[in-house]
């Protein structure tokens, strides 16, 4: 495994060592001893799934209690996946890293506790695979605006982008609770 830096130095991108044969290919998508050996202690308590289509858009989430650290990844299809630092007295509070994620690249992307998270769908399809760092608890989430102006995310959308009713009616960061 290798990391990547991003723009927002606490985000990383880890590009897995692919065993490639014959019969088709081999990774480790996760193992506790190498990332902490790259200085990720990890630990994760769930185990997470989405399938959406082109154009789909689930985000930017956080937890404002019981922030949940991720590590994401696509099996199939390809995303734009963006995260936002949320924490007050970070010196990148308000800005945003944004990376494609596919199955082709096997990419995955470390976004810890503290930061907004979101992706688009750029492919027909796109099935999004994530642990967590701690339980989801509804009634600590929050969502951020996709399109906040003061955000300004170039989402690499086809059409409008399909929104749940809880994104259609997210916070301007501005409004928005965030981290100390
Ligand atoms: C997040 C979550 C959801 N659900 C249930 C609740 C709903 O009935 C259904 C869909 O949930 P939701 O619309 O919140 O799913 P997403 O819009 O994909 O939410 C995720 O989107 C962005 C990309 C994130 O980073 C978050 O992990 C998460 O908020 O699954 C659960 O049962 N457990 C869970 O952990």
């Amino acid at each position: 495994m290798r990391l990547v830096a991003t723009d927002l130095p606490e985000v990383l991108l880890i590009e897995p060592k692919v065993f490639g044969d014959e019969r088709g290919f081999f990774f480790e998508s996760w193992n506790r001893n190498t990332l902490a050996g790259l200085g990720l202690e990890l630990d994760f308590v769930q185990d997470n799934h989405s399938r959406s289509a082109r154009n789909v858009l689930r985000g930017l989430h956080y937890q404002i209690q019981h922030p949940q650290g991720k590590l994401v990844r696509v099996i199939q299809g390809e995303v734009f996946d963006v995260a936002v630092d949320l924490r007050r007295s970070s010196p990148t509070f308000g800005r945003w890293s944004g990376f494609m994620l596919s199955a082709e690249n096997k990419r995955m992307a470390w976004i810890p506790p503290g930061f907004a998270h979101g992706f688009c769908v750029t492919s027909n399809y796109a099935e999004f695979l994530y642990k967590t760092t701690d339980y989801w608890h509804p009634e600590h989430e929050r969502s951020l605006r996709w399109d906040d102006p003061q955000l300004a995310i170039p989402w690499p959308l086809t059409g409008e982008p399909v929104l749940a009713a809880k994104d259609q009616a997210g916070q301007f960061l501005a409004d928005a609770e965030v981290y100390a």
